[in-house]
């Protein structure tokens, strides 16, 4: 029997338009195009991190698909694609634009993704070896079938014994005029690893933030609240294991970093970090996420996972682009 050492990461494909904030693209005739969505992000850097990855997501049947396919396929990435005539989704975010705030603007529906009814893969194929699952709350928004792949995916890696990760990160340009709370909640009880932040834990899990807080990045409340966030989660979901904070606060161009991992019962908090210049807004959690996998899955102590992730996370801060690059090597960090 072959050992089962994949793990799967479920979302769609997006080609993210990247114009310069003050509009000289036009005149230059020349846009940066990165490749991104949220979980392709995490499966771009678990394969750099050499870890056997597979996507399954959705592309197009013309020669962007197979392109895109190729590009996958050279970095390691197995990809698992749904296929009909629909095309790519995309989105525009400037260069110096966060995907937190309006300042994106999506353009995938419909697309390839959000068109999928996801049947080409039987459940045996897209399991096939795989030990862990990632999914983020991004993908549930898209489309009716799109959540129920990611609770029937749940469900089954649940009975298969297969890890679960699900990162609450909140694009409120996709729930507009919608609660998201009775979705993910259904998806909660299957999760063993949850990655987020004190305040998506109260958007997705209506778990609220009690403390006051100063707004300032070494507010002691802020791991208060984070403690009991969790502990409120796992009374709740006692199958989640691990959960992971960031907190990211940015004044301008200038950024305080720092996370914290709630895991054996114990709040871990991990060094600060602080910069004058943030360079780029787009992806630091999702490569967060992937350092957690991959330290969880080499066994690495709960508080080396946590000093790995959080500084991978901030390294990417400064790498253009949605993934990670050749950079950020999680063994050299
Ligand atoms: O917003 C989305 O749906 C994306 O997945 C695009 C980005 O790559 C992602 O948000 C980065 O975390």
């Amino acid at each position: 029997m072959t050992d089962s050492n994949k793990i799967l990461c479920f979302g769609e494909l997006l080609l993210h338009f990247a114009p310069d904030s003050e509009g000289n693209w036009l005149n230059d005739q020349s846009l940066k195009i990165f490749v991104g969505g949220a979980e392709y992000n995490v499966a771009s850097a678990l394969a750099q991190w050499k870890n056997p990855v597979k996507l399954l997501s959705a592309l197009p049947e013309n020669f962007v698909g197979n392109q895109l396919k190729s590009q996958l396929e050279n970095k390691g990435i197995e990809i698992l694609a749904e296929k009909n005539n629909g095309r790519i989704g995309t989105f525009y975010l400037s260069s110096d634009g966060d995907m937190q705030n309006a300042s994106v603007v999506y353009d995938r529906f419909p697309s390839v993704f959000t068109e999928s009814d996801f049947s080409t893969f039987s459940l045996d194929e897209t399991f096939s070896e795989v030990k862990w699952l990632h999914i983020s709350t991004i993908t549930p928004a898209l489309s009716e079938n799109a959540y129920q792949k990611c609770l029937d995916l749940m469900k089954e890696a649940a009975s298969r014994n297969i890890t679960v990760s699900l990162d609450l990160n909140y694009r409120s340009a996709l729930w507009q005029n919608r609660n998201p709370f009775e979705k993910i909640i259904a998806l909660m009880p299957f999760v063993n690893v949850l990655m987020g932040n004190i305040w998506s834990i109260q958007q997705f899990l209506e778990i609220p933030v009690e403390y006051e807080l100063n707004g300032s990045f070494d507010d002691k409340n802020l791991l208060k609240q984070a403690e009991k966030s969790a502990l409120e989660i796992q009374k709740k979901f006692p199958n989640v294991k691990l959960v992971a904070n960031t907190f990211r606060f940015t004044n301008g161009e200038e950024v305080n970093y720092f996370a914290t991992l709630f895991a054996d019962d114990k709040l871990l908090v991990s060094q600060q970090y602080h910069s004058d210049k943030i360079e780029e807004r787009v992806g630091s959690g999702d490569s967060f996420m992937a350092a957690l996998i991959h330290g969880t899955l080499k066994g690495n102590s709960s508080q080396q996972i946590l000093e790995d992730a959080t500084k991978v996370a901030f390294k990417k801060l400064f790498v253009k682009g949605d993934t990670i690059n050749d950079s950020i090597n999680i063994e050299k960090l």
